[in-house]
């Protein structure tokens, strides 16, 4: 734990809300889990406990760690439940208007040194910190999917914000034992400026049917030597993430290079936004997952 940071508030239950939380609370912090919905809290407290048991399996923790990882998070669905965080990371759905909604109710019920961080992919921390009533005790924290596994951790600065934020910030993404890239407030950053162009140069790749959705995967797994396939890795993300980021990109930039497919459009329109919602270019309903094309 940092001196200065204790408690953590996180805003949103989704894949990288629960994945923030789990990698605070094993490194000992107390973490609060906001959500809307209880349901999605409950799920999310459930991915977390399936994955700390599996670490036990794997004799990456003991039994005890668990339990008290387990013991240092908890869920509400009351944002003034947040009130204790020394350090807020919101997490919540990529979507600015969203964002904006969340912070103009979460700061309120802050204490007025209490920092904010946004794990958002895409969107100028510049922009969203104006959202806030602390643009100085702001700025970008983003950790990469899966959480607990990935190394990396982007830190990006807002315009307004002051040095001791980012050494705070800097010392608790430390502490997880994460290694730090700093990026600067362009659209995207580092990551996802690099990342999501090639994943939507797959999916024009299979708009165009230059090849299938296996044969895409293949051959940037076998080809390349990526862990996933782009579609596969595009899905895993989520397809609403992926298509916000290329529009933030495109809109940004100014660049038709960084035009969003219409198959990702279509897709996503469709409600088949990946592994979450059990579809996209696989299908994840039965025992293995099945392309979609
Ligand atoms: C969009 C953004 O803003 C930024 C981003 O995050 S972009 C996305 C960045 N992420 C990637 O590119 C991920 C690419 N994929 C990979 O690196 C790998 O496929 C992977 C690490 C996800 C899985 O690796 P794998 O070797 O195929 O599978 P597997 O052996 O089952 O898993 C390796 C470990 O990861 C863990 N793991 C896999 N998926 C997990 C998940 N969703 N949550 C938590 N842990 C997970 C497994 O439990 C396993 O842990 P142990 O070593 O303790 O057993
Ligand atoms: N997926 C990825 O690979 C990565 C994503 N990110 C970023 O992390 C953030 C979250 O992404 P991810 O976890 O994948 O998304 P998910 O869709 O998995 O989760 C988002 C969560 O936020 C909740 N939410 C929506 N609106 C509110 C609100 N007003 N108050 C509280 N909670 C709310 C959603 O609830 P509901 O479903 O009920 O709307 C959902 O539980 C995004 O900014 C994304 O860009 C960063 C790195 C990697």
């Amino acid at each position: 734990m940092t001196d200065k940071i204790s408690n953590v508030g996180v805003v949103g239950a989704g894949q990288m809300g629960c994945g923030i939380a789990q990698v605070s609370a094993a490194a000992g912090y107390k973490v609060t889990i906001y959500d809307l919905s209880k349901e999605r809290i409950e799920a999310g407290l459930a991915t977390i406990n399936g994955n700390l048991a599996r670490q036990v399996t794997n004799g990456k923790i003991t039994d005890e760690q668990r339990k008290e990882a387990l013991a240092l998070i908890s869920g509400s669905a009351d944002v003034n439940d947040l009130a204790p965080a020394d350090l807020v990371i919101e997490a919540a759905t990529e979507d600015e208007s969203v964002k904006r909604k969340i912070f103009a109710t979460v700061c309120p019920v802050l204490k007025p040194e209490a920092l904010i961080a946004t794990n958002t992919s895409s969107l100028s921390i510049t922009r969203l910190a104006s959202a806030t009533d602390r643009p100085e005790r702001f700025m970008g924290i983003h950790f990469m999917n899966p959480v607990p596994v990935m190394k990396l951790v982007e830190l990006v600065r807002g315009i307004a914000t002051d040095e001791t934020t980012f050494k705070t910030a800097k010392t608790f993404v430390s502490s997880l034992d994460k290694t730090i890239t700093v990026a600067e407030d362009f659209p995207a950053f580092i990551v996802n400026r690099i990342l999501l162009p090639m994943i939507n140069e797959a999916i024009y790749t299979l708009y165009e049917g230059v090849g299938s959705v296996e044969a895409i995967d293949t051959a940037m797994k076998l080809g390349a030597n990526h862990p996933m396939g782009p579609l596969q890795l595009a899905d895993f993300i989520g397809l609403d993430t992926c298509l916000s980021i290329m529009q933030v990109l495109h809109d940004g930039l100014a660049d038709s290079k960084y035009r969003p497919c219409p198959l990702l459009v279509k897709y996503v329109e469709a409600g088949w936004l990946g592994r979450k919602s059990g579809r996209g270019f696989y299908d994840y309903r039965g025992e293995v997952p099945v392309p979609t094309r």
